[in-house]
């Protein structure tokens, strides 16, 4: 009776919380249901249970915490512009990714060392090209993808090569990590692996993927019970997620030292020599951080990992569906021989020009919506949504998956149709893209810019170039079964982009 009354008690929900289950799962709270509902894809038990309790806004509680699932679009909208909605929950999930367990970085980290962290690096890096129009980088970017499409047509020429691609036949997503990563790390050093070296980028790249993948929306069992790190499997997993993320650290850190020991403030060559200027000027912290070393290394992190996993995955996502609807490759190519040819590749200047290119990549990112649960955000101080009380450090999950497949706002969400971005007259109609792949508000991501350009131009080369085949014996892709981690990924599997 004593054990029954202290869980009763310790899952008790705030007064005037968002419906839910009454009666939580011992230990686990209400993430106990949602494992028992689906553990592979945990944004569909959400659905469900929200389904169930006719809510678009789900209350349950994950372990100790109180928390929500919005899945609904325009409460999302309100949830994402609201000021007391922008914190991070201090998940272990986030910890484990720092050397010393410290928070660290742009992603989970909030309050006034993110605002500070947050705009010097985004401002900084724009001077270099990140998030806008910028001749020289967009030069870069153009050798980048003649460089992946000299592998794609004539093979291996590299001993690390012949992993990615075997008999004409490459891996997705893994070709592209060369490409998106040295995009980005151009832009933070001003400089690019050379092709005979990228097989550092394939590692890093590999690595960003078992974290993608071992991890979860919802931050997996370890932040609501470190302790059962020292338990088998939960140690096996805890143990992929650490190593992983201390392995592209030590590759980015890397990077950073080189730039460290030979830098002169009197001589700006990048963007690090600009963190590094301002290094000088403060006192390094433990807890707490400001401009200091371990914080550069996992604020370039963060964006170097979903450039080098999130985007790559974005576009193997994509191929997938482009295998099931041979009319929109052959629309896009046609579009794009049209407006570009084929006696250079297309360009930023080109796509105002080719809207349907740009709305299959729009259309690509909703129906197969990359972070199904957003990121998580955490109330800052006690507030109120939707008539509903919520108090301080709830924690508040954007059912993105599941507003991106809102019958009210698509009619038809099943379908894979690009045209639904475009007006009468086969123009963009932005007005008619409600969806929110990468978020809203001060949380928005961070390298969204950058990504929608660097996925056009790759969209619009490859296709430009190639066409999509299979492997003989190989059936047309089950889009039902991938696999939700922290993003949604497809198994890796091997593609032939045959040149047309
Ligand atoms: C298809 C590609 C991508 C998608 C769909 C995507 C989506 C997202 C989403 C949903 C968030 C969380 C927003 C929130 O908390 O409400 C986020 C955050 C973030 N993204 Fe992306 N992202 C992509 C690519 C990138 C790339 C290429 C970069 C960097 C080069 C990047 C950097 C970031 C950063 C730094 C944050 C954290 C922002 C913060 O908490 O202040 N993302 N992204």
């Amino acid at each position: 009776l004593l054990l029954y009354r202290w869980l009763r008690v310790a899952n008790k929900k705030p007064t005037n919380f968002p419906p839910g289950p009454e009666y939580s799962v011992p230990f686990l709270g209400d993430y106990g249901w949602m494992l028992v509902i689906n553990a592979s894809h945990l944004h569909k038990a959400a659905i469900k249970l929200g389904d169930f309790y006719r809510t678009k806004i789900l209350g349950i509680s994950l372990s100790r915490f109180p928390s929500i699932v919005v899945n609904d679009l325009a409460v999302a909208r309100e949830v994402l512009n609201r000021r007391e909605f922008d914190g991070r929950p201090d998940l272990y999930l986030a910890r484990l990714r720092d050397k010393r367990f410290n928070r660290r970085g742009i992603f989970f980290t909030d309050g006034p060392a993110w605002k500070e962290q947050r705009w010097f690096i985004l401002r900084y890096l724009r001077d270099f090209g990140f998030g806008r129009r910028f001749p020289e980088h967009e030069a870069e970017v153009n050798s980048e993808l003649l460089s992946l499409i000299d592998l794609l047509r004539d093979g291996p020429k590299y001993a690390h090569e012949h992993t990615i691609m075997k008999d004409g036949y490459v891996k997705c997503p893994n070709v592209m990590f060369s490409c998106f990563a040295n995009s980005f790390l151009q832009i933070v050093s001003g400089e690019r692996f050379p092709r005979e070296e990228c097989d550092v980028l394939f590692n890093a790249g590999s690595n960003a993927m078992l974290f993608q993948r071992n991890g979860d929306d919802y931050g997996t069992i370890l932040s609501f019970y470190p302790w059962m790190r020292h338990i088998y499997p939960f140690s096996r997993r805890f143990n992929t997620l650490r190593e992983a993320s201390l392995r592209i650290n030590e590759f980015i850190q890397s990077i950073i030292e080189k730039y460290l020991q030979t830098h002169d403030p009197n001589h700006v060559r990048c963007f690090l020599d600009l963190y590094f200027k301002q290094m000088e000027k403060c006192t390094p912290q433990e807890e707490s951080f400001t401009f200091q070393l371990d914080q550069l290394v996992l604020g370039v992190v963060d964006f170097f990992f979903p450039a080098i996993s999130g985007a790559t995955t974005q576009m193997a996502l994509l191929f997938e569906r482009l295998l099931h609807s041979p009319h929109v490759v052959e629309r896009m190519q046609q579009e794009i021989d049209d407006v570009v040819g084929n006696g250079r590749l297309p360009t930023l200047d080109d796509r105002p020009q080719l809207p349907f290119t740009e709305a299959t990549l729009r259309e690509g990112m909703r129906i197969d919506t990359l972070v199904p649960s957003g990121i998580a955000h955490r109330v800052q101080e006690d507030t109120t949504l939707q008539g509903y009380d919520l108090p301080k450090d709830t924690l508040v999950l954007i059912g993105m998956d599941a507003m991106h497949n809102q019958k009210e706002y698509w009619g038809d969400p099943e379908c894979f149709r690009p045209d639904r971005f475009l007006d009468a007259n086969g123009k963009l109609c932005l007005a008619k893209d409600l969806s929110l792949p990468f978020g809203a508000g001060k949380r928005l991501c961070a390298g969204e810019t950058f990504a929608r350009n660097l996925m056009f131009l790759t969209l619009a080369a490859l296709m430009q170039n190639f066409n999509l085949r299979q492997r003989p014996s190989d059936r047309l892709p089950d889009l039902t079964k991938r696999i939700t981690g922290v993003i949604i990924s497809p198994r890796d599997y091997w593609l032939r982009f045959e040149p047309r």
